[in-house]
């Protein structure tokens, strides 16, 4: 069956490409919908990643973040129209100790497979979640990254020790943001506190119990465990603090992605017992655990909506090109597409 992508071609330029899609009895297809831009698609678009990266996933279509429309179901376990999160991460293999979004031989949409950003998405029915009813459709479109932070939290729970008293996140953009309200909804007796750079964005985590600018942290304060949700340079910053602020034996949640290798203080991992866990990405089981949040904390859901930034109707390539340099300048929140193209 016959479909556009929207692929990009090398930095800064989308080209349009009809492709010839296999469907079987697994298959979905959906209309997406509503596509959210994250900080991995702006690395491919600005062509901030190695020469020899870039050689080897371009090619493809960008978006791993977004919701659509059922309009055909091969599988009969969906009805057309039902609004849907397409899961990125796609297995073909089951391990019974790697979870699917570590196995290598996964395919991850936008990082060296098409991502959103297409007609059509045909999706195998495990792939396919459900919009909760009370859910709006800018939100739904950046559930991945819920998703993420719900992952990152469940991987630092296999590795902290039992003092919870008090929660660090560094980083106070969309990934700090979403961390910090599953923070305080799942851990409704722990302080938690986040570290930024900007008043005006620490401003909009007043449900927190104390947000710091990073360059006024109280000398003495310390945190139980950590959360680095910084990125880029910023994530050598963060874990330098981070280190200096935690607690012997505390345990940190690496999940802000560096362009290029950063460095760590290693000495002060050893001489306080440090544990580090790193996250990237979530699969299925994510997401399902994302939407029963959603269902149980109404205050958290309303909280989501604060996040969506700019939102603009995509018709055109053009249109896609102005809205990833929109969403480079934007302050604050994710920027969501109208996908109409
Ligand atoms: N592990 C995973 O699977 C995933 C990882 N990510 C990664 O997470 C990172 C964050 O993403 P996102 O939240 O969308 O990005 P944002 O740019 O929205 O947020 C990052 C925030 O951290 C702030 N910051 C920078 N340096 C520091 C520092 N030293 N201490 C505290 N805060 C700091 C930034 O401030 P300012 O802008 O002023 O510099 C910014 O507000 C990115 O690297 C992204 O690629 C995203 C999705 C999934
Ligand atoms: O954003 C992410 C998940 O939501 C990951 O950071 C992203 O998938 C990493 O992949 P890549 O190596 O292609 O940047
Ligand atoms: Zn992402």
């Amino acid at each position: 069956m016959l479909n556009s992508v929207y692929r990009l071609v090398s930095p800064k330029q989308i080209e349009k490409v009809v492709v010839d899609e296999q469907v079987t009895g697994d298959t979905v297809i959906v209309r997406p919908t509503n596509l959210s831009i994250c900080h991995a698609d702006q690395r491919y678009f600005n062509g901030l990643r190695d020469k020899e990266i870039l050689n080897q996933k371009l090619p493809m279509a960008l978006i791993h973040e977004g919701m659509g429309e059922v309009v055909k179901d091969y599988s009969g376990e969906f009805e057309v129209g039902e609004r849907v999160i397409i899961v990125p991460n796609t297995p073909f293999e089951h391990d019974d100790i790697v979870q699917e979004n570590y196995l290598s031989t996964s395919k991850f949409r936008s990082s060296g497979y098409d991502g959103l950003m297409q007609e059509y998405v045909f999706a195998r029915k495990d792939r396919l979640v459900r919009v909760l009813p009370d859910v709006p459709s800018n939100v739904a479109a950046y559930t991945e990254l819920i998703s993420v932070a719900m992952h990152g939290i469940k991987r630092l729970e296999r590795v902290e020790n039992s003092d919870k008293k008090i929660f660090g996140v560094w980083g106070d953009g969309n990934l700090g943001y979403i961390v910090s309200i599953l923070l305080k909804s799942l851990y409704p007796n722990s302080k938690l506190y986040v570290f930024g750079k900007e008043e005006g964005k620490l401003e909009m985590f007043s449900f927190v119990d104390e947000t710091f600018t990073i360059d006024a942290i109280p000398e003495e304060l310390k945190v139980s465990n950590a959360l680095e949700c910084a990125g880029g340079k910023g994530s050598q910053y963060a874990l330098d603090q981070i280190i200096d602020h935690i607690k012997p034996q505390g345990s940190i949640a690496l999940m802000g992605v560096s362009e290029n290798p950063i460095e760590v203080r290693t000495r002060m991992i050893l001489e306080k017992g440090l544990t580090l866990s790193g996250s990237s990405r979530s699969g299925v089981e994510d997401f399902k655990d994302t939407i029963n949040f959603l269902s149980k904390y109404e205050t958290a859901r309303k909280r989501f909506e604060n996040l969506v930034g700019i939102e603009r109707k995509i018709t055109t390539i053009m249109d896609i090109y102005t809205f990833f340099e929109e969403d480079l300048a934007s302050s604050w929140g994710k920027s969501v597409m109208k996908w109409e193209i």
